[in-house]
């Protein structure tokens, strides 16, 4: 980044950075920024910065100032720590920059000086700043403490790794469209690109080095998309057949809608709630050149969408805490309450019972959910299984496992497995009417 840019992305990211802190999803801050903005990746980098290092930035400050300054300036500050603690940016830009941000604007103009004190007394006291931050579990694991005890009650031992894992900037993993050309080829062209991938899964590849969509051959002709390994499961699971009725009922931005259509020539209805991400799944087919009936409706309430007519497979992919899917939005486990856990799982249990009358006899309902806690997997379906006789359990597990639950996990791939090795956190189990 230029330095002169750099003044300018950390003015614009400050009230990006203030609405995250307020509890807004940093999906919901970036539709403040113009999409053409030609600061917009940058922006969204320092913001993710911040939010990566959340916990981080909120001890520093209270360690370096002693009397709050006005929301913008702190913001400002803070944003900056984030880079200066970060390190990929020289110290002295990050400083004069962010300096030159506050003489820039008329709000911050006199708090320049105090900001330049602030943000030199880091840089001389840096090291001791930061081990004696990293003691505390909610700075290392940036997290709350109550989220980090869910993660602990979940992962035990193993959870330091998984935070750890967290933490780190998510794999760019694409599938390819098996029905426009094969992994091979796609890892070829890739490489022929000079961006080199690995195989993750049966259709996915890891590129090695992260890139715009746009500049990855292949993603506009449809051959492409990206889409976590774990997400990538559940078309496979799903196992759709040419011309059958299949329901997504929780369908955006339609990852999975589309996976599905990729691997056979089905009767899709694609629902969606929310009328602004329902236009995502309808770009995402037409890029991919597949059809599918995008309808906006509430899944809870059938009579208003449903012709009666049962489907033979059903993908409920439903709303969760998306724990499992933090190390792509380091937002989650600050915008999320501890009622919320519950709040959901009544939500997912709701939507599960609406959807068992709409699937024809001997059809297949697969049940997923980006969440690793037992509330919106395990103990829901366990539940819904003991009130309904007619609902069978389906193996899908490397290891014949009924509940499939996918702890977040990075690693080497066994060459020729279905099963990918690097992938979110997912939970999967698959129902037949009986
Ligand atoms: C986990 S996301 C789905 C991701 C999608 N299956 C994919 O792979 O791209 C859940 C989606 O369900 C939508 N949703 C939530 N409640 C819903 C409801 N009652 N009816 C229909 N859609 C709903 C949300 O707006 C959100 O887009």
């Amino acid at each position: 980044m230029s330095s002169a840019a750099l003044a300018v992305t950390l003015t614009q990211t400050i009230p990006l950075w203030i609405g995250v802190k307020k509890g807004l999803s940093i999906e919901k801050v970036l539709e403040g920024l113009p999409k053409d903005s030609e600061n917009r990746s940058a922006c969204q980098s320092v913001l993710y910065t911040a939010v990566r290092q959340r916990a981080l930035l909120q001890k520093l400050s209270s360690d370096l100032i002693s009397r709050a300054p006005a929301d913008d300036v702190l913001a400002l500050i803070e944003l900056a720590l984030g880079l200066l603690s970060e390190g990929k940016e020289k110290p002295f830009t990050v400083v004069n920059e962010a300096v030159a941000a506050a003489k820039h604007s008329r709000k911050m103009v006199k708090a320049a000086n105090f900001v330049n004190a602030i943000l030199r007394r880091f840089g001389r006291e840096k090291t001791e700043l930061l081990v004696k931050a990293e003691k505390q579990p909610t700075v290392r694991f940036n997290a709350p403490d109550w989220w980090i005890r869910r993660y602990e009650a979940v992962f035990g031992e193993q959870t330091p790794e998984i935070f750890a894992l967290q933490q780190k900037h998510p794999p760019m993993t694409l599938r390819v469209n098996t029905g426009k050309t094969s992994v091979e080829e796609a890892q070829a062209k890739l490489e022929k690109a000079g961006i080199p991938a690995e195989r993750v899964g049966k259709f996915g590849l890891i590129l090695l080095s992260p890139r715009p969509v746009k500049d990855v051959p292949g993603f506009l002709e449809g051959e492409v998309s990206v889409q976590d390994a774990g997400s990538q499961l559940a078309a496979e699971l799903l196992d759709a057949k040419e011309g059958m009725r299949v329901l997504d009922a929780c369908a955006a931005p339609g990852g999975k809608t589309a996976h599905s259509l990729e691997l056979a020539d089905v009767d899709m209805t694609a629902l969606e709630i929310d009328p602004k991400r329902a236009s995502r799944i309808t770009e995402n087919l037409d890029r991919l050149g597949l059809k599918a009936k995008v309808t906006v409706a509430d899944a809870g309430d059938p009579k208003k969408w449903w012709d009666g007519r049962p489907f033979e497979r059903i993908l409920l992919d439903a709303p969760c805490t998306a724990s499992g899917i933090v190390r792509r939005h380091p937002d989650i486990p600050w915008s999320r309450k501890p009622e919320d856990i519950a709040k959901l799982a009544r939500t997912q249990g709701k939507l599960l019972e609406t959807m068992w009358p709409l699937l024809a006899n001997n059809g297949r309902i697969l049940y997923a959910v980006c969440s690793v806690f037992p509330e919106e997997g395990p103990r829901g379906i366990e539940a819904f299984c003991a009130r309904h006789p007619d609902a069978k359990l389906i193996p899908i597990g490397p290891e014949g496992e009924n509940l499939l639950s996918l702890s977040p996990a990075e690693g080497p791939e066994t060459p020729g497995s279905v099963w990918p090795a690097t992938h979110d956190g997912f939970f999967y189990a698959l129902l037949e009417k009986i």
